[in-house]
Order: structure tokens, then sequence, then C-alpha cells
């Protein structure tokens, strides 16, 4: 467990990181969600203790055993000219005084074939399956990977998502992880937090975040025809409510307890190409944001 309690970092005069509070449990993966400049690394070089900053973080290892216990991964990694697959495993196996099969390793992350290759000449996907196996060496309890899959294409992206999974599961590994890729967190995290220019403002899992931006609330999209279009305050936008209107198009808010009622009077309407919408992780990121995406799928501020 890693408890962070009221952290704050300034850099000079620029506040980074305001009064930022959570609790990373045992055994799950933590995702920290945020655009570019929230704070993010600068919160886990705190968590890695290199750099100071005020506030507590707990750790159940004593402070001076972290980096035996916490193994971190930056977006790419940068390894000597010319140096072999195995020579760096055996380098990290010699530092790390680790005792684990390093063979057995490769093999399992289907990279034994390249033991003997040049690192520079893997592929971007391949160095970072080994940028992960690396991480496992010392048998840690917590992976740090900042932005690991950021560079690769769908396929390795999925590949890299299989293997932190595995880790997790059969290494029995904390996994804490920042990304920019959202449906990688929504498949991956258990947990998530948002930060916002240096302060969290959404925490939970990907459902119980959508709850707490949307509450139950889902939309509506329907077609009714043979309408005047743009008529202001027509009978259909008085009898709903809540109803934007785009031509013949309308949309509508509801409580999702309201949508028998609300496609009766669609129905009632002649209403057409009807399209209902739960709102999604996406949604509740970008209103958390500031932003929404409209019908069209164009994203606006609100
Ligand atoms: N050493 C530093 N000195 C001064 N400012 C810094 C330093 N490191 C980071 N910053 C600033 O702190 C803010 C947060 O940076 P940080 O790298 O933590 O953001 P991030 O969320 O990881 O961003 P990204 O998604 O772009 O990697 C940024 O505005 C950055 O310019």
């Amino acid at each position: 467990m890693i408890n962070i309690q009221n952290l704050s970092k300034s850099y000079g005069r620029k506040q980074v990181l305001k009064d930022t509070s959570f609790t990373v449990n045992n055994g799950e993966i933590f995702a920290i969600l945020g655009h570019n400049g929230a704070g993010k690394t600068t919160l886990i070089k705190c968590i890695m203790k290199l750099i100071p900053y005020s506030g507590e973080i707990d750790y159940e290892f004593p402070e001076k055993d972290i980096y035996k216990n916490i193994s971190l991964q930056m977006q790419s990694s940068v390894y000597e000219e010319g140096a072999k697959v195995y020579e760096i495993c055996n380098l990290y196996k010699q530092l790390q005084k680790s005792d684990i099969d390093i063979d057995e390793l490769l093999d399992e992350f289907d990279l034994l074939s390249f033991k003997k290759s040049n690192i520079n000449n893997l592929s971007g996907g391949e160095k970072q399956k080994l940028s992960i196996l690396l991480t496992l060496i010392n048998k840690p309890k917590v992976i740090i990977f900042d932005e690991i899959t950021t560079g690769l294409d769908i396929v390795a992206r999925r590949k890299v998502w299989g293997l932190i999974k595995k880790v997790n599961q059969e290494y029995n590994t904390t996994i804490i992880l920042t990304s920019h890729f959202l449906d990688e967190v929504e498949y991956l995290a258990n947990r998530i937090v948002i930060l916002e220019k240096g302060e969290v403002t959404l925490k939970g899992s990907v459902g119980e975040i959508v709850q707490q931006t949307f509450g139950n609330k889902k939309k509506i999209s329907f077609v009714v025809p043979n309408l005047v279009p743009n008529l202001k305050d027509g009978p259909l936008e008085q009898e709903l409510g809540n109803v934007t209107r785009d031509g013949n198009r309308f949309i509508i808010e509801y409580d999702a307890e309201q949508e028998a009622e609300i496609l009766e009077k669609i129905k009632e309407s002649n209403g057409t190409d009807i399209y209902i919408k739960n709102y999604s992780f996406e949604d509740a990121f970008l209103k958390n944001l500031g932003y929404v995406i409209n019908e069209k799928g164009e994203i606006t501020h609100e």
C-alpha cells in the first residue's frame, strides 16, 4: 500500500501538485490520468523520492528500501550503443543481486529468440516488452509505468496491456501507470485518479467516475420527420422539457428511470432513427476538463 496525503510540489513559483491525496492498494492496477502538464510525472518522481516535496507518502516498507520494492519504467529507455538483450538483462540481475532465471523470463515474454540481438535493432513493441521484463528482475512489490505505450501501434499496445495484466496477476505485483489513452486505462485499471492542474478532480473505478460525473443521466437522440426546422418552443420541446434541437433531430438528456416515459412520447411524436447513449468514461474525462463531444463527434467547450 502507498498512502499519499496532502502532497504538494512547486518548481520555483510554479505549483505543480496541490494537496494531492490518494491510496494505492496492494495488488491493484492504479492509473494516474491527466492531460499534458497535469503533474503525473512529477507525482511519480515524488513517490520514488527523486525530488523534494511537502506532504506525506507512506509505504509499507522502510523508506530506505524504496528501490528494492518499486521498479520504475519511463516512456523510453536509452541503452548503451551495441548492447545485446542478454547483456542488459544480466547487468540488471547483477546490479540488483537477483537470482531470477533470465532465460525463463525471456521465454515468458516471447523474447528468447532475441537474446543475442542488439537492443537498438528491436522494434518499439519488442523494446517495451523488454522494458517490462527488466522491471521484474528484482522481483518488486510495485512497478510504475510512465506512459509506457506511447508511440506503439494498436497491436503492440494491446500486447503490452496483456503483459501488464500478466505481471499484475501472475507475479502479484501492484502496478501504477500513467497514460493518455483512455481505452488503456479503462481496460487495465481497477482504480484511477484524474489530475487537473496538479489537483485530484476525480477518483474511483471507471464506473464510479462515470457515475460521479453524470449520475443516472443518459441521452437519447431521434428524428421527427415533417417538422418545420428550427421551430422554437414547438410542441415537442414543451412536452419533453430539456431538449436540444438540430433541424429535425432532437436530443434529450434524461434520468434512466424516465426512459419508458420518454420512449412513449417519442413514439407518439412519430420519432424515428432513435439512438440511446450511455455516457462513457471518455465523456466523463472530457466533462471534467470542461469539454463535451457533440452529436457530430466534434469537441466543444461546455
Ligand atoms: N524540473 C522542472 N522545472 C520546472 N518546471 C517543471 C519541471 N518538471 C516539470 N515541470 C513543469 O511542471 C508541470 C507538470 O509537469 P509533469 O511532467 O509532471 O506533467 P505530466 O502530467 O507528466 O505531463 P505529460 O503528460 O506532458 O508528460 C509542467 O508544466 C512542467 O513544465
